[in-house]
């Protein structure tokens, strides 16, 4: 059996991961870490401060968090000082807190880091891969819609996105929404943010050349789509040495 934490216990993906992790006949979950104390599927969560007894109590073998920025990087220094593999799929982290969290994983502990554990938006990704390669000469625009309760912006996927845009289609500058005489369109990536309602997670990337249009979309309509990219890869990463993974690796794309 692998044992799970979950940081971030009671919030939406925190709930989604642990009903899932309740039904893995393959994982036992052990309990949680949040900013209010309760329970969770019959198990105890624990204040936030508390993780580091937590982590000796309940030895979890993974601990997943999906909290908030600052939250998040806390959590995988604890997880580093415990040596528990950790899952990450908390967004919104600014380059320094990354590069704290990097530290604080390589060389003692696995994880696996993603802005989105779904399959079809690792797919997604690399569909948009082979567009921007072919279409290095259109315009590009990133469209994204999250839900009302949604704290960062852009969407960690729509940072992926535009990384991998910029990856295959040379550099190009951010341009945030658009407003006023903008004057004519330069060298750039179009970035627009949409928030409303329980919009689950919907993302598009638009190609415009002339006299044509591609657009790619993936939409999300239940979070267990991230949950279910979670389960898949706390069994693959249980055991692995200490170093930083991401999606790709957990499908097998990278072998
Ligand atoms: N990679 C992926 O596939 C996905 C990533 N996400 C990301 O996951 C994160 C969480 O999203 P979501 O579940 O919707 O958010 P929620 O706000 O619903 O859940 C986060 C939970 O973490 C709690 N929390 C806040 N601070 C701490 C802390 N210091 N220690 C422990 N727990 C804490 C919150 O408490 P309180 O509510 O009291 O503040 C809340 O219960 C976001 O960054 C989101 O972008 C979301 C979906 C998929
Ligand atoms: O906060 C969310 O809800 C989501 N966050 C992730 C992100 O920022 O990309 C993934 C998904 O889109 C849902």
């Amino acid at each position: 059996m692998i044992k799970v934490g979950i940081c971030g216990a009671l919030g939406r993906m925190g709930t989604k991961i642990g009903g899932l992790v309740t039904e893995s006949p393959d994982l036992e979950l052990v309990g949680g870490i949040d900013l209010k104390t309760g329970s969770f599927y019959g198990t105890e969560v624990y204040e936030s401060s508390r993780i580091d007894e937590f982590l000796k109590e309940k030895k979890p073998d993974v601990l997943i968090d999906f909290t908030i920025a600052h939250a998040s990087v806390e959590n995988v220094k604890a997880a580093s000082r415990n040596g528990v593999a950790v899952l990450v799929g908390t967004t919104g982290l600014s380059d320094e807190q990354r590069k704290e969290m990097e530290e604080a994983i390589n060389g003692k502990i696995p994880a696996v880091i993603s802005s989105n554990f779904s399959l079809g938006v690792n797919i997604f990704w690399h569909l948009i891969r082979e567009a921007a390669k072919q279409l290095k000469d259109y315009d590009i625009e990133v469209i994204e819609a999250h839900h009302h309760f949604k704290k960062d912006a852009p969407s960690g996927t729509a940072k992926t996105i535009i990384n991998i845009i910029k990856e295959e289609a040379g550099d190009r500058e951010e341009i945030y929404g658009r407003e006023g005489m903008v004057g004519e369109r330069g060298n750039e990536i179009g970035v627009h943010v949409v928030r409303g309602g329980d919009i689950i997670g919907d993302h598009t990337v638009m190609f415009a050349g002339n006299d044509e249009v591609i657009e790619l979309t993936h939409r999300a309509y239940d979070r267990l789509v991230f949950a279910h990219g979670v389960i898949r890869s706390v069994s693959w990463i249980h055991q692995k040495p200490p170093g930083i993974y991401n999606m790709d690796d957990v499908l097998g794309f990278n072998n």
